[in-house]
């Protein structure tokens, strides 16, 4: 596993997001980690308790599609990154925005436990990439995403 996440290395000016940006004063600040030779990312996070909902002491869905959401357009960097044989490391970065994503919510998605977000690349070109993600708590998978997140031209 990379020592640096993907979030670490973004721009200065990328790292204002509310789920990963690193300059975020109160955000999630989450962090996403290439693995598997760059071949899937995951992300370790345990939501503050305030974002249950639905199902008492369970996950609100629209907090799960943000944590798909954050790790996905990391995950999305690091994987075209790693497409054009590059290695991980501050500012080296192209910045993806979420331009599809789609959820299956499976089953609720407990509190107060670490979650496991992992994604993996379906297909990378030099516009766009296409993932796959699930969250999972211990051995068992609650939800699962879709993403096409596209290169930024800004
Ligand atoms: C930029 C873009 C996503 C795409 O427009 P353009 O640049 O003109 O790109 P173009 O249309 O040329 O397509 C290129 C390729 O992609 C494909 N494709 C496109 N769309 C879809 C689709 N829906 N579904 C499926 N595929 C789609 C399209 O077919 C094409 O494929 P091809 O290469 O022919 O095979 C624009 O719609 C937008 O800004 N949306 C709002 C995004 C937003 O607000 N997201 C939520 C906030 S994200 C956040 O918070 C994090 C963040 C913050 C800050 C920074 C970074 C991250």
């Amino acid at each position: 596993m990379n020592e640096l996440s993907i979030q670490e290395c973004y721009a200065a000016r990328f790292s204002h997001c509310f789920g990963c940006g690193q300059s975020h004063p109160t955000g999630l600040h989450l962090r996403s980690y290439l693995v598997d030779n760059g071949q899937a990312a995951i992300c370790h996070t345990t939501p503050p308790d305030e974002y249950t909902g639905g199902v008492p002491d369970n996950l609100y869905g629209g907090f799960i599609a943000s944590l798909f959401d954050c790790h996905g357009t990391a995950s999305a960097a690091g994987f075209y990154l790693v497409s054009k044989g590059k290695p991980l490391a501050p500012d080296t970065l192209e910045r993806f925005i979420t331009a599809h994503l789609e959820v299956d919510f499976l089953s609720p998605t407990p509190m107060g436990q670490e979650l496991t977000l992992k994604a993996t690349p379906i297909e990378v070109t030099d516009r766009k990439a296409i993932l796959e993600m699930t969250l999972s708590v211990g051995e068992r998978t609650t939800a699962r995403a879709k993403m096409v997140a596209v290169k930024c031209k800004f």
